[in-house]
């Protein structure tokens, strides 16, 4: 056990995320959950996620270490109110995805016992119905201690991250605003625009229903939710903004090349870009650091699903992951299975194609 008490203030996604993982590896010996939302508490209650729900300010009266979780523009407020109960030596820290306004805030009502956290990980959905106790797994988690910080804090804030399978980065408040402006602000306004535009167009119900991959791929983050996203707008307000600037920058050069109907120029844009995109890291997801998957057809009709289990289960070859990519009624489907080792990936394929059914890599 790494910490004797804890208390989680908002117990959403990430707050109930954490509670999970540090209840079930028993990093914290009794952890309190506050909530203004009853049901997310009463979830998080039930699985375990928190000991006990409470209220402030009694959840954090004796707690070594309290966790902010819910959206970034309550912190002042959370902070203000929590502030002469809590336990002389207690270590504060935040998941927030904003970073400097926090900081500041809270070191100057707190002092040197707040330490800036933010998990690189999470999804779309809001409250704990979508929580996970492996969230953390291999992800990248962003401390951001500043010259106040106490060390001591810090490595208490580090060592619990670490436990709860996070890899843990440190930078400035500063760098973490602007990094996160442009690989993820950025991404949620565009996202957001790109909706707001297609449903503003008079073919806008029907473009939404035949909307696919391209479509949906690039708007997923846009559901979103909507005071976690106003939060973080605002109170990164002037990185997002410039950040904009270069998307406008590069909007305005793609545009120009258009309208004067320079194919080479649109050629050379595009191959840029589409090298840069291909070169991103493999993102490291779950307990297994990489997936080696191949993408299945199949016909269409009942049993074929176990029938392919029940094939690499004769073989001793373990599915990681499996997932129904596409089914049509009469058309057959195409499934993605995915496994630990590039080993196991040879030999299904190898064992699928003697087989005759068909199959390739996914890269
Ligand atoms: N959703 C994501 O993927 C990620 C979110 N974050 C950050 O984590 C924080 C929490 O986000 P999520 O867990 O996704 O949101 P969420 O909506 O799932 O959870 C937030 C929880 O805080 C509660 N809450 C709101 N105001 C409160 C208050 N004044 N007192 C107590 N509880 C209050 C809400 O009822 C809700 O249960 C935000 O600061 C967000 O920026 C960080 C990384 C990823
Ligand atoms: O859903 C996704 O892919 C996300 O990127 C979620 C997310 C939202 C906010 C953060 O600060 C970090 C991660």
């Amino acid at each position: 056990m790494l910490i004797k008490s804890c208390a989680i203030i908002g117990v959403g996604l990430i707050g109930g995320s954490l509670g999970l993982a540090m209840s079930e590896r028993q990093l914290v010996g009794h952890i309190r959950g506050v909530d203004v939302n009853r049901e997310n508490l009463d979830m998080a209650l039930a699985a375990g996620a928190i000991h006990q729900a409470a209220a402030l300010p009694d959840a954090v009266t004796g707690a070594e270490l309290v966790i902010l979780a819910a959206p970034v523009g309550t912190t002042q407020e959370l902070l203000k109110s929590m502030k002469p109960f809590l336990k002389p030596g207690a270590v504060i820290t935040d998941v927030g995805s904003t970073k400097k306004s926090v900081v500041q805030q809270a070191e100057a009502l707190i002092g040197d016992r707040f330490v800036g956290g933010h998990p690189m990980t999470g999804a779309e959905t809001a409250g704990f119905s979508g929580a996970d106790p492996f969230l953390f797994e291999n992800a990248f988690y962003l401390l951001t201690p500043t010259a106040q910080t106490n060390n001591d804090a810090l490595e208490t804030v580090r060592r619990l991250v670490q436990a709860t399978g996070a890899v843990v980065m440190e930078m400035t408040p500063e760098e973490h605003d602007l990094i996160t402006a442009a690989i993820s602000h950025l991404p949620h306004f565009m996202a957001v625009s790109l909706v707001a535009a297609v449903a503003g167009m008079s073919i806008g119900d029907k473009a939404m229903a035949l909307a696919a991959g391209g479509f949906r791929d690039t708007t997923r983050i846009a559901a979103g939710s909507p005071p976690m996203w106003r939060d973080i707008f605002l109170s990164n307000r002037r990185q997002v903004l410039q950040t904009l600037e270069h998307l406008r920058g590069a909007m305005d050069e793609l545009e120009s090349a258009l309208r004067r109907q320079d194919a080479e120029k649109l050629m050379q844009i595009l191959s840029e870009t589409s090298a840069i995109r291909k070169k991103l890291p493999v993102k490291p997801k779950g307990y297994l650091p990489y997936i080696y998957e191949l993408v299945v057809t199949v016909p269409d009709r009942p049993g074929v699903i176990a029938g392919l289990a029940g094939m690499l289960g004769e073989a001793g070859i373990n599915i990681a992951e499996i997932e129904i990519l596409r089914a049509r009624e009469g058309y057959g489907g195409t499934i993605r299975i995915g496994f630990a080792t590039p080993d196991e990936q040879d030999r299904a394929m190898e064992l699928f194609q003697a087989r005759g059914i068909k199959c390739r890599r996914k890269v």
